[in-house]
């Protein structure tokens, strides 16, 4: 009915556009069209209760739409989906608590989701190959949730279940879970690891609904042995992925296969996590991660530094360790910049230069200061004489598309904002074009001087303000 699907998308995008996006969500894209004709229109919900709110809230809006769309009046009847199984009913969006415990005893012990024959659902992840266990430095700071993470790769669901992982920006807990997948796919062949960020669950989630697809969507998470989920403090006022996690969670774990999440914060510290998903999150091990200290952050410029082949004198080790102190991305970006520095002009690293290039990050008590995202758009769309709205907008062409990468290094480097945040910044983008984008100016750094002093200015300028005026 090509039709009926162009009328359906029309009244869709014009409910959209009436009752505001989340409205739309919440009520229209669970919606399924039955009749549409020139005497009477026919949606079916997923619930009782659905049926009811749609009614009494949106009924006359969709009579209208339905009406101006057709070109006359029309009748718009609702009735509730047959055999609607679905867990993730409209009530379930907007009402977690709805569910009662039959519904979720019956979630939880009955069938479980035919598994796919079809191996590509089982392929779906690949992991970071420099993310491994002896890649990861030890120290004071994360032995534990080291020690925790390799317990569960070498036997995932025996001994922590659930690991949660939390702690601040750029100190490892992604790594880990990676190390935790490459673990598993090399030593456990016949299991399923699958990694996924929360902010990616939750999408798939959506757009599982819009397309009818959930029993898919839960299917492929249901069927892993081993589920990494990062950045679980997305979760945070999504009432209705809680849900949906929630199910999955249990369903994981009565399977007894193993969970690890990660957050920026504890359990505790999710405003709005639902009681019965913290409490979930608690019965296992709750662990941290904490800003390393001198030793350790020494040894991991010593390790990241050897590993690139990249000969770094103990004194400069020492300036750059004593002065990065909280995040161990930041050491990084600081070896990155010095390498490239060093080899784009055939110069050796001594302290001298290094006091040079890193001159930013030594002297000035601004570092610490995490920048404003607002701020590193519009002064990096004036370095690049452009403004801000095209720097956030689609434009593709070279020195406007490169800006905005750089941009998104930038703020990687300078906030604590992660891949989805960006994305949201840059007006909506997908957390993936900030990994490539942060990934791509990292390699042009190291072959163009040109990028590399722009990136350099442009972090000095945003470092000292003072400097931006000039
Ligand atoms: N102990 C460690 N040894 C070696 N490298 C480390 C260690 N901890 C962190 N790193 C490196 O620091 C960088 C940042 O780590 P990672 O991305 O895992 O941080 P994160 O805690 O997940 O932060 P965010 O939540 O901001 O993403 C990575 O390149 C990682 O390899």
């Amino acid at each position: 009915m090509p039709e009926h699907e162009d009328l359906w998308s029309t009244i869709s995008e014009r409910f959209r556009e009436h009752v505001g996006e989340a409205a739309w969500k919440t009520w229209f894209i669970s919606i399924t069209p039955v009749t549409i004709t020139a005497d009477e229109v026919v949606l079916a919900t997923p619930s009782p209760l659905a049926k009811e709110r749609l009614e009494t809230k949106y009924r006359e809006v969709l009579g209208a739409l339905f009406s101006q769309t057709l070109g006359h009046p029309v009748p718009v009847r609702i009735q509730v989906r047959a055999n609607e199984r679905s867990s993730l009913s409209i009530d379930a969006l907007t009402t977690p608590g709805v569910h009662s415990q039959g519904a979720l005893e019956a979630d939880l012990f009955g069938q479980p989701p035919s598994r796919p024959n079809n191996a590509k659902a089982r392929l779906s992840t690949t992991f970071d190959a420099r993310y491994t266990f002896e890649a990861f430095v030890i120290g004071s700071s994360n032995r534990f949730a080291h020690a925790a993470s390799l317990a569960v790769a070498e036997t995932p669901a025996a001994s922590y279940n659930p690991l949660f992982i939390h702690g601040g920006a750029g100190l490892g807990k992604t790594h880990l879970l990676h190390a935790i997948g490459n673990y598993v796919r090399q030593n456990y062949r016949d299991k399923y690891v699958k990694y996924v960020s929360t902010e990616t669950f939750l999408n798939e989630f959506v757009d599982a609904i819009q397309r009818n697809k959930t029993s898919e969507f839960k299917a492929r998470y249901r069927e892993c042995d081993v589920l990494l989920v990062d950045d679980i403090q997305f979760l945070q006022n999504k009432e209705a992925i809680q849900e949906e996690f929630f199910h999955t969670f249990n369903y994981l774990y009565g399977a007894q296969k193993q969970i690890v999440l990660t957050s920026d914060r504890s359990p505790k510290a999710i405003a709005t996590l639902e009681g019965r998903l913290r409490s979930r999150f608690a019965m296992g091990l709750i662990t941290d991660v904490q800003p390393p200290d001198l030793e350790t952050r020494s040894a991991i410029l010593q390790r990241k530094a050897e590993d690139s082949g990249f000969i770094l004198d103990a004194s400069v080790i020492e300036l750059i360790a004593t002065n990065i102190t909280d995040n161990i991305r930041e050491l990084e970006g600081a070896l990155t910049r010095l390498s490239a520095y060093s080899s784009l002009n055939g110069v050796p690293v001594t302290l001298d230069l290094a006091q040079m290039v890193l001159s930013d990050l030594i002297t000035s008590s601004q570092r610490l200061q995490v920048r404003d995202p607002r701020e590193i758009i519009t002064v990096t769309a004036t370095f690049f004489n452009t403004t801000p709205t095209e720097l956030l907008g689609q434009s593709r062409k070279r020195p406007i598309a490169m800006a905005r990468q750089i941009a998104m290094y930038i703020m990687r480097e300078l906030t604590e904002l992660s891949y989805p945040e960006i994305g949201r910044e840059f007006g909506g983008r997908d957390h993936t074009t900030v990994i490539h984008a942060v990934q791509k100016v990292q390699n042009v750094m190291q072959s163009s001087i040109e990028t590399f002093e722009q990136v350099d200015q442009l972090f000095k300028l945003l470092r000292d303000p003072s400097k931006q005026g000039g």
